[in-house]
């Protein structure tokens, strides 16, 4: 048990270890959750969907290492913010980074395969990171170990279909019709998700003053 700032006791998230997790498909969503928003659903529950996943795992990430360390608020705040706007018991609220003890992304889902060897998991993400990727540690690594589904985002779908790494790995994008069977394909694997846009975004939040997480 921990204290979150708020004073409430909660059991710290720990998804259980070992054989339970044999051949579930679990989607993981990274992000800074600075703070978690109605789009981070969406795109869970488009996905739960759409992959036939058991559960999305949101990663709330200690520090992204692209991101500046001011302006992000602690890593308690943000949990606490991702357990409320979270609202499926499908989806489960993970500070996973801090108890595997990374940072960047392609350490994270070496440690999570070690972990859970027998599980199948997808990584996902938005439009805005497919664009981003090839700026990631050992991005090419992260494709070669693990499917990953996108999702479009306004205004970035565009741009990053037409972006470094859809091009580089063009032969390996898998139709949005059978994206129901990523889960089960050997890296690399990506699809492009033709789900509804969510407008949701943190910057606009914290722009508007909605976030007052410390
Ligand atoms: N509205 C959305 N549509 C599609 N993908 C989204 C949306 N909101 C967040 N995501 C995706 O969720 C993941 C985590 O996002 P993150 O926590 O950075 O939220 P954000 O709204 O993008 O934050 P910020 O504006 O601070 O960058 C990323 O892969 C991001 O692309
Ligand atoms: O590993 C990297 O180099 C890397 C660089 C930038 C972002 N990431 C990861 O990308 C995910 C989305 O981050 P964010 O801040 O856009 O929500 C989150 O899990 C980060 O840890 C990872």
């Amino acid at each position: 048990m921990s204290t979150s700032p708020h004073g409430r006791y909660w059991i710290r998230p720990r998804p259980l270890t070992g054989a339970s997790w044999a051949g579930r498909r679990i989607g993981i969503l990274g992000g800074s959750f600075n703070p978690a928003h109605a789009g981070h659903r969406h795109v869970s529950q488009w996905m739960l969907r759409r992959l036939n996943l058991d559960q999305v795992w949101w990663l709330v990430s200690p520090q992204n290492p692209l991101k500046q360390a001011r302006g992000m608020a602690t890593l308690d705040a943000r949990l606490d913010a991702a357990r409320a706007a979270a609202r499926d018991p499908r989806i489960l609220v993970t500070d996973l980074e801090t108890q595997l003890g990374t940072r960047y992304t392609v350490d994270t889902l070496e440690a999570l395969r070690r972990r859970y060897p027998r599980t199948r998991f997808v990584w996902i993400m938005g439009a805005d990171n497919l664009l981003q990727i090839p700026r990631w540690r050992g991005w090419t690594r992260i494709l070669g170990r693990m499917p990953v589904a996108v999702f479009p985002r306004r205004p970035y779908s565009l741009k990053a279909l037409v972006g470094k790494a859809a091009r580089r790995y063009l032969r390996n994008r898998v139709p949005p019709r059978d994206a129901g069977g990523l889960p089960a394909r050997s890296a690399p694997a990506w699809t492009f998700l033709d789900g509804p846009l969510h407008p949701a975004s943190a910057t606009e939040i914290r722009r508007k003053g909605w976030w007052a997480g410390r």
